[in-house]
Order: C-alpha cells, then sequence, then structure tokens
C-alpha cells in the first residue's frame, strides 16, 4: 500500500492530575491516515548548542527511509525537502516547530530530504526509520542551497557537522528518487 505524503501529527494527550499521557505511535492510528509504515530503527540525539543544524539527510534507494520525527526536549525547526525527480513540487519544502511542549511530530516519507534546526540548548530529538542505518547509501544536499527561512538571527552561523558543510548543493544534486504521484500539501 502507498503512504501518505508528508504530515504534521498532533498526538492527543489525556490530561490528570498526574500529567498527560499520549500515544505517540500507534499502528491502527497512522493506518487510517494512510501511513502504512513499518518502523524498524529508533533514532535518538543530543544537540548541545542552540541553532545547531543537521542536515539535510536520506539514504538513497534502495535504503530510504520514511521518518516519524518529535523533539523530547527544547524545540526544533523540523524541515522536509520534496527531492522526487520529475515532482511538481521538486526543491519545495514544508516545516513545523515540533517541542518537547507541542509533542507535536513529522511524517517524513522516503524521496524528502530531512533536517532540523535546534531553537533551544539542550534539544533531545527522537524518530523511527522504516530503514535500517546504511551509511553507504548516506546523502544530503546543504541546507543553505534551498532558500529555506531558517528561523535563526540573520548572520548567524549555525553549528554544523563537517559531513553537513560539505555536502553538495541542490543545482548541483542528481536525484536517485522517483516521483510517485503523491502532492506536497501544505501542512495541517
Ligand atoms: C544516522 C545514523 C548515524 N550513525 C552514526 C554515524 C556517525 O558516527 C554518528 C553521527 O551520524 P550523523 O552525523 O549522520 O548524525 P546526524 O547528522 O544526526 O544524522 C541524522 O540527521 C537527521 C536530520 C536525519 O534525518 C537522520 O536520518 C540522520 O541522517 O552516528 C549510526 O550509527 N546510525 C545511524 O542511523
Amino acid at each position: 500500500m502507498t503512504n501518505s505524503i508528508v504530515q504534521l501529527i498532533k498526538p492527543k494527550r489525556y490530561e490528570d492530575a498526574r500529567g498527560w499521557f499520549a500515544e505517540v505511535y500507534s499502528i491502527r492510528d497512522f493506518a487510517a491516515r494512510g501511513i502504512h509504515t513499518e518502523f524498524v530503527q529508533d533514532n535518538h540525539s543530543l544537540s548541545v548548542p542552540r541553532y545547531t543544524l543537521r542536515g539535510l539527510h536520506f539514504q538513497t534507494p534502495p535504503c530510504g527511509q520514511d521518518k516519524l520525527v518529535r523533539c523530547v526536549r527544547g524545540r526544533i525547526y523540523d524541515v522536509a525537502v520534496d527531492v522526487r525527480e520529475g515532482s511538481p513540487t521538486y526543491g519545495q519544502w514544508v516545516s513545523a516547530e515540533l517541542s518537547a511542549e507541542n509533542g507535536h511530530q513529522l511524517f517524513i516519507p522516503t524521496g524528502f530530504a530531512h533536517a532540523f534546526l535546534t531553537l533551544d540548548r539542550d534539544c533531545e530529538v527522537s524518530y523511527k526509520c522504516s530503514g535500517l542505518y546504511a551509511p553507504h547509501h548516506d546523502g544530503g544536499i546543504r541546507w543553505d542551497s534551498l532558500g529555506i527561512d531558517w528561523p535563526m538571527p540573520g548572520g548567524t552561523a549555525p553549528e554544523l557537522s563537517i559531513k553537513d558543510a560539505n555536502l553538495p548543493t541542490l543545482d548541483e544534486f542528481d536525484s536517485p528518487f522517483p516521483y510517485d504521484g503523491r502532492p506536497l500539501a501544505p501542512l495541517g
């Protein structure tokens, strides 16, 4: 079955005197949204400096990954870029603020590059992936080659890995992802 396009998911929180409870992943509820991904790996990262930027990343076929991203400490600006060759929205992106406070999650299917900018110090991000880590299929695009309006003060140089600082630009990138006909829509 085909997965849905990028989706912003806002799990319901059941509040009581102790705090709250939320289902952050349920195969039943995700299937009802058209997401039929089988997740096989969970990742967790800590980014210490504010304005750390990780991305834009993907794994190339046949090791592409659907991802379900949430921020469990602090706030991040999370971005998904359409890199499906031939897509009418190729190079366009959607973004959302994900935070420990709002509990929102972004579902990012294969064919999209993913990145996030941390908006606080000490941000922890946790995400599920549909494929195992495959370092020989690691790919990426430079964060500043698409005109993404990153929410940081003008002139700020984000904290980047050496690998991310040396990624190709979108113009240099030759996409291995086919367009599958699913539209990129604004996030709800
Ligand atoms: C992604 C990954 C990395 N690693 C190792 C490789 C390296 O030594 C160390 C740090 O890797 P990276 O620099 O690639 O980590 P990072 O920059 O956090 O990479 C992540 O960025 C976000 C935006 C994503 O979407 C993820 O899919 C992933 O690409 O962790 C694994 O062992 N398993 C993994 O699944």
